[in-house]
């Protein structure tokens, strides 16, 4: 009987979930989401298997309020323990995306990693309490099932301390107010990825855009972190689908003093109203449906994201003394042949040639043969990342 490792990615309005067994090696199994978990919407569940078919495409009772995430996570343990075959769950890794100033490494979840996590709520207040909240819920469940807690800002540890700091007088700094840097998971993955496929890339220095639906970007110098353009929060840097990325402090300010806004108008301004969404006047925060409009706020918004991508490039060949090479990741990343040939356009003068056929076909590699500055588009995957963790710290292997 071999063993099942569940992997968690939770978020306000939707947990992703992806399962792995030990046979071997690292097999995955399935994979799916439930969306909808918002009050007044019925859930909706769906998986894949290993091939990509569709398993599960259901809508899941609605629960009442209070108990709607442990009860949907209970219908997710039973649906997951029924498509496990002859193995069992033994592990369970989550996506945390704080882990302060005290995570440098991923950690087995005590009572003492999860008291400690709530001390970070302020720290990330839209994605950190989703992340607890089924740590909690499957303790309760099954406490003897061993759960590992992996950080998007450990990855980051590495940077140099100017690239921690802020201008902030010494008391802030010294409470934590610093610059971390997310998605650390993806670009670990990304990183060993390129090890594997283009190992003297993998010991260079390395640009790499993760842009999803939350956006940034990371240079790595022999697979460490030097630098990224997330900071304190995951609202900091590029502009995202909805978030505003890095913004003059001075516009806070404005919004607090002339136009009256509190927190909860702040927050929401900066994170929910804002980027692609915001820019495009409410046309969508999908670069899908911005890319094939011909609305000219549309096109402005998709110029911002690109030319924001484009000066981070600069920033980061920078703090890591030049460039050997780039590479897009995520959603966007992965998908939008139309966005990486901008970016690359803006910064051909860097030594980059794109090879338009390999990017119009989403290849790994998507710079010619003689491109100094190599260019790459590389899927990535969070979750693998989480279960190769969790096998290491529960299992040792
Ligand atoms: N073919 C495509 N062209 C352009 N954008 C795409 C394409 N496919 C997906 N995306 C974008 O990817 C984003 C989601 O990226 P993803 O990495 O899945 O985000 P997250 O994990 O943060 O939810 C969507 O907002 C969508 O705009
Ligand atoms: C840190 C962050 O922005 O995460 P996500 O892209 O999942 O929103
Ligand atoms: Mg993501």
């Amino acid at each position: 009987m071999s063993n099942g490792i569940l992997v968690i990615n939770a978020g306000s309005s939707s947990s992703k979930f992806s399962v792995y067994v030990m046979d071997g090696g690292l097999h995955f199994v399935t994979k799916g989401q439930v969306e909808g978990i918002g009050v007044g919407i019925q859930p909706h569940f769906s998986a894949v298997n290993a091939a990509g078919e569709t398993i599960a495409d259901e809508l899941w009772p609605s629960f009442e309020v209070g108990k709607r995430h442990s009860s949907l996570l209970r219908l997710l343990i039973d649906w997951i323990e029924g498509h496990l075959g002859d193995a069992t769950l033994k592990a369970v890794g989550h996506r945390v995306v704080h882990g302060g100033q005290k995570f440098a490494a991923p950690a087995i979840v005590t009572p003492e990693v999860v008291s400690e996590l709530k001390g970070l709520v302020a720290l990330a207040p839209l994605h950190q309490p989703h992340n607890i909240g089924p740590i909690e819920t499957l303790h309760d469940m099954h406490p003897e099932l061993p759960q590992v807690a992996c950080f998007d800002t450990a990855f980051h540890t590495t940077k140099r301390l100017e690239a921690s700091l802020l201008g902030l007088p010494r008391k802030y700094l010294d409470a934590g107010v610093r610059r971390y840097g997310f998605h650390g998971l993806s670009y670990e993955y990304i990183a060993s990825k390129l090890a594997e496929v283009a190992p003297q890339v993998a010991k260079g220095r390395v640009v790499i855009a993760h842009l999803g639906s939350g956006a940034s970007m990371c240079g790595i110098k022999d697979g460490r972190s030097v630098d990224s353009s997330m900071g304190f929060t995951a609202v900091d840097g590029l502009m995202m689908g909805t978030r505003t990325g890095a913004l003059d402090p001075g516009v806070v300010l404005h919004m607090v003093q002339s136009e009256g806004m509190d927190g909860k108008a702040l927050e929401k301004l900066l994170y929910k109203d804002s980027g692609l969404l915001g820019v495009s006047g409410g046309l969508s925060n999908d670069m899908r449906v911005l890319l094939a409009s011909d609305d000219p706020n549309a096109r402005e918004a998709v110029d911002l994201f690109v030319y924001r991508i484009v000066k981070e490039i600069g920033a980061l060949a920078c703090a890591l003394g030049g460039i050997d090479a780039l590479v897009f990741t995520a959603g966007i990343g992965e998908h939008s042949a139309e966005v990486r040939k901008r970016v690359i356009e803006q910064v051909k003068w860097l030594g980059i040639t794109l090879d338009p056929v390999a990017n119009q076909n989403n290849a790994l590699c998507v710079s010619t043969s003689d491109s100094s500055v190599s260019a790459w588009a590389i899927p990535t995957d969070e979750e693998l990342m989480i279960a190769r963790h969790t096998q290491r710290l529960v299992f040792g292997v």
